[in-house]
């Protein structure tokens, strides 16, 4: 019996694995922005060490998921870049407005590219998840098969940012959808927009890419 179906619940895995991504999410905000003494590198590096293994003692293969997940529910505690336990999420959080996806996060320094601005992957990251999820919730989900991103302004670190996404057209089994990335306080100069194409997949493309996953080739 697992540790979830034996009382300790799921909820409260869930509450523990977001509070290990805050942490972590912590450590490496500081450890980017750190200009500490080098000797205190060198105690954080062997103190993270002794920290990690405990975790490494339980791991899942890669066709196995999260036993705090739920796939199907679309909880992704993990996802990175809206997974609340994922180290590297900034996380970002999406909800809808209507036809609309609206999403709002900060990027510390680890996503930096030019100096005090976002890495422009980071940004096409961001945009990807923000595209899927308006996909998703259109009814149609799918994978991404183009993602074209437009850098019109960089993007600042430590700074609210509004992120949007919509649907445009569906032909078959193609969905195209835009978004934008820009500040919270000036939402209408658009920083980096997006258009990006996400295909349905068929039956045999989903068991073939997903079957070990959803155990169904077994
Ligand atoms: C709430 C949760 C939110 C979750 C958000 C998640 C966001 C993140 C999403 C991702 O990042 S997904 C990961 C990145 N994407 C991939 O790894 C996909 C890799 N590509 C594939 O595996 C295959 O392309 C795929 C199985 C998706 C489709 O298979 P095929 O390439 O054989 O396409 P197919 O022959 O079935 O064609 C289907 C349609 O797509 C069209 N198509 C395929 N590739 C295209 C392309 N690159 N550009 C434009 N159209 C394309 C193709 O013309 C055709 O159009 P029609 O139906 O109108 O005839």
């Amino acid at each position: 019996m697992s540790e979830i179906e034996n009382g300790h619940g799921l909820q409260h895995r869930r509450e523990a694995i977001t509070g290990l991504g805050d942490a972590l999410r912590l450590l490496i905000e500081q450890a980017t922005a750190t200009e500490a003494p080098t000797a205190e590198l060198l105690r954080a590096a062997e103190l993270i060490r002794q920290a990690a293994a405990p975790l490494g003692e339980r791991v899942r293969g890669r066709f196995e998921t999260a036993a705090a997940d739920d796939l199907l529910g679309g909880v992704r505690l993990y996802n990175p870049v809206t997974g609340l336990g994922s180290a590297f999420a900034p996380p970002l959080e999406i909800h809808r407005e209507g036809d609309v996806a609206v999403g709002t996060c900060s990027l510390g320094r680890a996503f930096e590219g030019p100096p005090s601005f976002a890495h422009g992957g980071v940004s096409a990251m961001l945009l990807d998840q923000m595209l899927g999820y308006a996909v998703t919730v259109s009814g149609r989900p799918g994978m991404t098969v183009q993602l074209d991103t437009g850098y019109r302004q960089p993007v600042p670190l430590y700074t609210p940012l509004r992120l949007t996404a919509q649907v445009v057209t569906v032909e078959n089994r193609v969905v195209t959808a835009t978004g934008t990335i820009a500040t919270v306080d000036d939402p209408g100069t658009i920083l980096v927009r997006a258009t990006g194409k996400f295909v349905a997949l068929l039956a045999e493309q989903a068991q073939r890419l997903f079957g070990p996953v959803t155990g169904s080739d077994r």
